[in-house]
């Protein structure tokens, strides 16, 4: 019933065709990416995510299937690729500007990143949202097999879990959260908050990268949905929260999600990428000092920031301009959402401004590509980086910050973290700095410009144990296996667990 806005049952369990696949990912996109070859042939290749690396064994070792959109517009494509049944969601070109432009990027996206740019509330996105969110649930009922494990990813698909429940009750369903979840101060903005919450309580397991956006969530299931739910705190991988929705028993944990550390561990000590870092340290003029940032271009990375610090520094002669260059590597993204054009243009002109004030012919301070770059020249950037800048405003994981770790067998290297990142809560030896402390990161810079060896040394060697234990397939493997092992009774899950009351705002429309 997308015209009123309200999120409807959408079927009947008992037309409901089902599929063959044990084990169902959802996700917007899809875990290839479509590539014409000069003489038209397409070839479909696998996407590099660490959530492609870490569900494939899984996906390949049972029936599995993954729900998904192509990121093409009006394409009825359905790949084909080996071990994976795929089951393409095609979208047109409204429900591209209104689904994920919209509603998922330019109003959840800001909410659920501190509003850092204002979130837009638009009735007819979130009417899209609710469209397409059903077509994924559609598409999923119709994949999974009898009492299947099904495992949705991310803000652009939280009504699925409900819809999907509604469709198929004989199914376990789990829930990640990429990015950060708000405290309640910001969520409750939203006009359909109530809606939201619901949709994420069909899950059986509701997974977030740290323990504090649990915490949010379960404090916005007592108050929007007005369920039960438990107060104490919430671990990493352990003590997971509950929420009681009638006779089902709904977990709440913390996965921090990785990487696949021993795979980039291995790459970057190959000849072919040594190599390649020396040359790019030649290509630079051989700077002392290597600066690098490696940002999908987004205003939450912080892109501004760390440009900013710089700046700063050149004009005071805290760093040398002779000595150091900057690369910022930044990746195209959600070129059609305004905040995102507007933001670029700020950052270009931030490069320009201080290349044309402490630049010379040939040899520019900041180093700036705006376009995709190779996994291996990527890896031999990390390789060859004195200092990684990772300075987001807000950000749920920062996978980049791990990346930059992994690659660092030599033990050198410095990490300046943002501590807003969901990365900083395990990479405690980085050098970390509030970003909205200007003076706080330009000090972070220095101090890792200026290390010594022995200094350097040590704090990688503690980031590296941190990164290399704990990897996407400990991500996976924790949240799959609470996922499987959760208990079908509300009486054994809730065995010496304290649930406080829900609150005043129950189902429906909060008026
Ligand atoms: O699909 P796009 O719109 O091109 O965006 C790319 C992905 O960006 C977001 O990544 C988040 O997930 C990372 C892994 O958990 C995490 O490290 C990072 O902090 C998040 O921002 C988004 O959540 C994905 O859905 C997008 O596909
Ligand atoms: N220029 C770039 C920037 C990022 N990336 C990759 O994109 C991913 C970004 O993940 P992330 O967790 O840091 O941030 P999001 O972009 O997912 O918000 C990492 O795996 C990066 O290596 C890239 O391949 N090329």
């Amino acid at each position: 019933m997308a015209e009123s806005g309200h999120v409807s049952n959408g079927g009947t369990t008992a037309e409901q065709p089902k599929g063959d696949a044990q084990f169902v990912v959802v996700a917007n996109r899809l875990p290839v990416d479509k590539e014409v070859l000069p003489d038209g042939t397409v070839n479909w290749k696998r996407s590099p995510g660490g959530l492609v690396t870490a569900l494939e064994p899984i996906l390949r070792a049972q029936t599995g299937a993954w729900v998904g959109w192509s990121g093409i517009a009006d394409s009825d494509d359905n790949p084909d690729i080996e071990g994976v049944e795929i089951y393409a969601v095609p979208l047109s070109t409204r429900e591209i500007a209104e689904y994920y432009e919209g509603f998922s990027n330019a109003t959840l996206w800001p909410l659920y990143h501190d509003v850092i740019v204002k979130p837009e509330y638009h009735r007819e996105w979130w009417n899209t949202y609710v469209e397409v969110n059903r077509r994924f649930a559609e598409k999923t009922a119709a994949a999974a097999a009898e009492g299947a494990i099904v495992w949705i990813q991310d803000y652009q698909l939280q009504l699925v879990p409900k819809m999907l429940r509604m469709l198929r009750p004989d199914l376990k369903i789990g829930f990640f959260l990429h990015i950060p979840f708000p405290p309640v101060e910001l969520f409750m903005q939203l006009p359909w908050r109530t809606e939201i919450v619901e949709g994420l309580l069909g899950a059986d397991l509701i997974g977030f990268h740290l323990p504090g956006g649990a915490q949010n969530f379960l404090f916005l299931a007592r108050r929007l949905a007005g369920q039960a739910t438990s107060k104490g705190s919430v671990g990493v991988r352990s003590r997971f929260g509950v929420v009681q929705v009638g006779f089902r028993t709904v977990r709440v944990g913390a996965f921090p999600i990785s990487i696949d550390s021993g795979e980039l561990d291995a790459n970057s000590r190959s000849k072919q990428i040594r190599n390649r870092a020396l040359e790019i340290r030649e290509e630079l003029g051989n700077p002392k000092t290597i600066m690098l940032g490696v940002d999908r271009l987004d205003y939450t990375k912080g892109i501004d920031v760390r440009l900013k610090a710089l700046s700063e520094l050149l004009a005071e002669k805290r760093i040398d301009p002779e000595q150091t260059v900057m690369v910022q590597l930044a990746t195209p993204s959600r070129e059609r959402v305004d905040s995102y054009v507007r933001m670029r243009a700020g950052i270009e002109q931030l490069v320009g401004n201080i290349n044309g004030a402490y630049g010379s012919v040939g040899q520019p301070v900041i180093q700036y590509l705006h376009r995709p770059v190779p996994r291996d020249e990527l890896i031999a950037f990390f390789v060859a980086a004195d200092v990684m800048l990772v300075t987001p405003l807000r950000d749920g994981m920062n996978l980049v910050a791990k990346e930059y770790v992994a690659c660092r067998s030599d033990l050198g290297g410095a990490l300046v973290l943002s501590e807003f990142t969901g990365a900083a809560a395990e990479l405690r030896s980085a050098y970390q700095a509030n970003p909205y402390d200007l003076d706080g990161v330009k000090d972070a810079i220095v101090a890792a410009v200026e290390q010594t060896q022995d200094e350097g040394r040590r704090r990688m060697r503690a980031l590296r144990r941190q990164v290399l234990t704990h990897n996407v397939t400990k991500w996976a493997e924790s949240f799959l296996g609470t996922l499987s092992s959760l208990s079908e009774t509300a009486a054994d899950a809730n065995r010496g667990v304290h649930l406080v009351d829900g609150g005043s705002e129950s189902s429906g429309r909060d008026e």
